[in-house]
């Protein structure tokens, strides 16, 4: 890293990007890229990022461009905050304008549909070289820019560089946690993402307080199933980045994954609900590719399928508890059922 304080560049001008960019600029010097030209008047004049986050100002030192040779040319850090499915197309476009050496943290709590990819994997492809790493927990981007505590945890291949990232991203009341499991977090955040989608269906029915303590003690059971046999480890799962943003996003009415299946409980459409949110519920393209993967490991995840039925084979949305009572119970700890 260089020895002036280091430059980190954020790729994305939505909720999330724009928070970590914020975050980021207490620290040190703090570029944020957004393709639109409002968005960065708005972060350069106003401090502000009113179209997805309202009135809650952001880190006056923050700077933002429309001009992506120029927000990652000087990069010691470069920071993914685009959704999932646009993700590999950024990072083809800055791969050139990139010195070789930059670690590049992804934000990103979604897989590439077809080719079933984490961001790190997409980043070793298509920037060799450069260390990948994701920083994840349990984080609605507004309350975190309010101000409110706050903890996720930054997982790098080397332990080294995953200490030296943390002191760029945290402060007083975000504490960032160090590990080494990148494919656990990665993963983790990732399949939560599925689970809240179905929490937010059992709360839209009002199937009540137990019920979603119950789904979201056995979706863990699921995401760590999968998130293991994919090479993660069970511990991750019961840290920030499992448990702690499971709880998160199962609980949170600004979370948009469990704002999906609110609304797919109150019979709206999917598109009515995309339109009406107008942010990414990475959960609703996460579902086909979870199955994939499961399927593929043998592992059979009965929350996920039936998430997988009502957002993609069109099972009314009154049947998925439905579907799910009429499965016996097993070992709590070591079985495959829910
Ligand atoms: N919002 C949160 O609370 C939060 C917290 C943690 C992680 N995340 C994750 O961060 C990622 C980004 O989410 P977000 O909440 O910031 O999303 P968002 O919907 O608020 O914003 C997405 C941003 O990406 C930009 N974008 C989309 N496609 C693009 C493209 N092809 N090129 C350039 N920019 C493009 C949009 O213009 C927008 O600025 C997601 O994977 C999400 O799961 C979000
Ligand atoms: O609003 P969601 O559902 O995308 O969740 C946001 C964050 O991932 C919560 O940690």
């Amino acid at each position: 890293m260089a020895s002036r304080n280091p430059r980190v560049t954020v790729l994305g001008g939505g909720s999330w990007g724009t928070t970590i960019g914020s975050l980021a600029a207490r620290n040190t010097e703090t570029v944020l890229w957004a393709r639109n030209e409002e968005t960065v008047t708005d972060i350069n004049e106003r401090s502000r990022n009113s179209r997805y986050l309202q009135d809650i100002p952001v880190t006056k030192t923050l700077r933002a461009t429309t001009d992506l040779e120029e927000a990652v040319a000087e990069a010691d850090v470069l920071v993914l905050g685009v959704p999932s499915q646009h993700s590999r197309g950024v990072l083809e476009q800055v791969t050139k304008h990139v010195r070789p050496w930059v670690p590049v943290v992804s934000l990103v709590k979604g897989l590439e549909q077809g080719s079933s990819k984490r961001m790190t994997a997409i980043v070793e492809e298509v920037m060799p070289g450069h260390p990948a790493g994701v920083l994840a927990g349990p984080n609605i981007a507004r309350e975190v820019l309010q101000g409110y505590a706050a903890a996720a945890t930054i997982a790098m291949p080397e332990h080294r560089q995953a200490e030296m990232l943390q002191e760029l991203f945290r402060t007083n009341l975000f504490r960032v946690y160090t590990t080494t499991d990148v494919t656990g977090v990665e993963y983790a955040g990732s399949l939560k993402n599925v689970y809240a989608i179905a929490v937010g269906v059992g709360d839209g029915l009002e199937a009540g307080d137990n019920t979603r303590a119950m789904v979201i003690t056995r979706a863990l059971r699921e995401m760590t199933r999968l998130g293991v046999s994919l090479g993660g480890d069970a511990m991750t799962f019961n840290g920030l980045a499992g448990m702690g943003d499971l709880i998160a996003t199962c609980t949170s009415p600004f979370s948009r994954n469990r704002t999906v299946g609110v609304g797919l409980a109150q019979g709206k459409s999917l598109d009515q609900i995309a339109a009406e949110m107008n942010q990414v519920a990475e959960g609703v393209k996460t579902v086909a590719t979870v199955m994939k993967l499961a399927a593929e490991q043998g592992i059979d995840l009965p929350i996920a399928r039936e998430m997988d039925a009502v957002l993609n084979h069109g099972q009314p949305v009154k049947e998925t508890y439905r579907g799910l009572l009429r499965q016996a119970p097993g070992h709590e700890v070591h079985g495959d059922e829910w």
